[in-house]
């Protein structure tokens, strides 16, 4: 009797694997999976770039890992270009995955980041013709950015102790208020961003004490950390479970609760306030007053494309500015050339505008450079820019199944594309002809931090003010070094945030 029921259980066995491995050969191949686990044991959750960049070596330009669940990973320019901007179409959804969904999405198919179909399409272009509406990419905005700028550049001024300067708050609460201006129509100063400062100290208490036990904005490193829920993305059974339903998908539905608190209390009292016979001034009135003649916008899109542009676009900005610092300070030549330039085309005292960019970019591509040496540290976007096929079409021969995790990954391109040479050098006169002034187009066409095709960054117009006045204006009025005795540290953290770590700012 035992021995029929292990060689029926053993037949079993034999049959789920054969079955596993008919599923993994519908994908590209990559890392040989381990039955049901997939490449889980070799993933490196909290530097995902790591098993990246060994994978991405090992095997061809487009592969597939499983976490368990399957994602594609493409790892060439000319496919990358391909797949997100000649097959656009093709790639411009986002997988449907109800366990994510559930966690951490504001409501299933809503709002711009993790929408498909008609509806994101009809958020995204709403957003952005508001958002240019506003003068993104044109003065209006840069007005407001130039003036939350100066906020920061006087808090800078006014700390006390200028050898051990922690710049990272100074830039969070900057980034911050430009996205609550242009979401909710105000603005707070650094000494009186109380409700702001409470919402992270809440978000980072909350974090801190009931959901993950560690430091601020670890929300969206324990995305990725969290082996349980990618299981629960693949096993949505342990989503449902008593004793896993709370690590595969509660404590990250709780986070995103809590977080939203802060967006909803918002947008609610902001339409308190609403007047239709004005002439919008927040993004809020402005989606309001489109509610009326468009189906598609509602309430509840509403909330969710305010989550998705507080999320998406302060956490990766301020990440770039805090990089940035450090990454002058440990640079101090070239800090000093930029600034030179700066002086020389703005002055000390006139507020720097976008106009000044190519004069100054002209002979000093930093802007450039920045984003490029941005890719080596971190942005988690980067790593997930994502997409997936509407109807599995053929690419590169694969007929890859529908609702399948394509992720451009950017990061590897930008550290292993031949074209950059010595890519881990900071070395922004990189993107420079001969002649020192003239862009080399093959370098900046292949630098795209902000994604490309039809789900590429709506904010990058604001992005690229706040990263080049941000930039600008710090080194026209500070000289930015390591604090007394210290060196800059530029090894990333978990996910490849900056560490926490001061600097020493002289006015100049
Ligand atoms: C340095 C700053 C930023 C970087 C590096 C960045 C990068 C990215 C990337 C790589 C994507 C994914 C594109 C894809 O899926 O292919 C994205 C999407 C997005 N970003 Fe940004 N972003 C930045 C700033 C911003 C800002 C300031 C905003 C808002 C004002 C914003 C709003 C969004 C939104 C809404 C999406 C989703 C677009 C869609 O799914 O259609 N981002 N961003």
């Amino acid at each position: 009797m035992l021995a029929v029921l292990l060689i029926g259980a053993l037949s079993l066995l034999v049959y789920a694997i054969i079955r596993y491995y008919t599923f993994t050969g519908r994908y590209p191949k990559g890392p040989l999976p381990l039955p049901f686990i997939g490449n889980l044991l070799e993933y490196e959750f909290k530097a995902p770039h790591k098993s990246l960049a060994k994978f991405g070596k090992e095997n061809p330009p487009i592969y597939t890992v499983f976490t368990p669940i399957p994602f594609v990973q493409i790892t060439d320019f000319a496919l990358i270009r391909e797949a997100f901007v000649d097959k656009g179409d093709d790639f411009a959804g986002r997988p449907t995955v109800k366990v994510l969904d559930d966690a951490i999405a504001f409501a299933p198919n809503a709002g711009v980041l993790s929408s498909s179909g008609d509806n994101w399409r009809e958020q995204r272009r709403t957003s952005l013709m508001i958002l240019k509406d506003f003068g993104m990419g044109r003065n209006l905005m840069e007005e407001q950015v130039r003036s939350s700028i100066a906020n920061y550049i006087e808090r800078l001024s006014n700390t006390a102790d200028k050898d051990h300067v922690d710049v990272g708050w100074p830039i969070q609460v900057m980034v911050a208020n430009i996205i609550n201006e242009t979401l909710f129509g105000y603005r707070y100063t650094h000494d009186n961003c109380q409700p702001l400062l409470r919402f992270v100290e809440d978000t980072k208490k909350f974090i801190a004490t009931s959901v993950f036990r560690e430091s601020p904005l670890q929300f969206f490193e324990n995305l990725s950390d969290s082996k349980a829920l990618f299981l629960g993305m693949m096993f949505p059974v342990l989503t449902k479970l008593p004793i896993t339903k709370w690590h595969t998908s509660g404590r990250f539905k709780a986070a995103m609760g809590k977080i939203n608190e802060y967006i909803v209390d918002n947008v609610d009292r902001t339409l308190k306030e609403y007047d239709v016979e004005n002439e919008p001034t927040c993004f809020v009135h402005a989606y309001k007053q489109r509610m009326e003649h468009n189906e598609f916008l509602d309430q509840t899109n509403l909330y969710a494309c305010c989550s998705d542009f507080f999320l998406a676009g302060t956490e990766t900005t301020a990440t770039t500015l805090k990089w940035a610092m450090l990454i002058f300070a440990a640079h101090q030549e070239a800090q000093e050339k930029l600034r030179c330039e700066i002086h020389a085309v703005v002055g000390k005292d006139r507020p720097v505008a976008m106009a000044d960019q190519t004069s100054v970019s002209n002979r000093f591509v930093f802007f450039k450079c920045h984003e490029k040496y941005m890719n080596f540290f971190r942005c988690p976007k980067l790593e997930l820019a994502s997409s997936r096929f509407n109807d599995s079409p053929t690419f590169w021969g694969y007929k890859i199944p529908k609702d399948t995790w394509i992720n451009a990954d950017i990061h590897y391109l930008m550290a292993n594309d031949p074209v950059f040479v010595n890519p881990e050098e900071f070395r922004p006169e990189r993107y420079l002809m001969e002649d020192g002034k003239t862009l080399r187009k093959d370098l900046v066409e292949r630098t795209i931090p902000f994604s490309i095709g039809k789900r590429a960054c709506t904010g990058e117009g604001l992005a690229r003010v706040e990263i080049f006045i941000g930039i600008a204006s710090t080194l026209q009025h500070f000289k930015i070094s390591p604090s007394p005795g210290m060196t800059a540290d530029l090894i990333p953290e978990t996910m490849r945030f900056p560490r926490q770590q001061t600097l020493k700012i002289e006015s100049v």
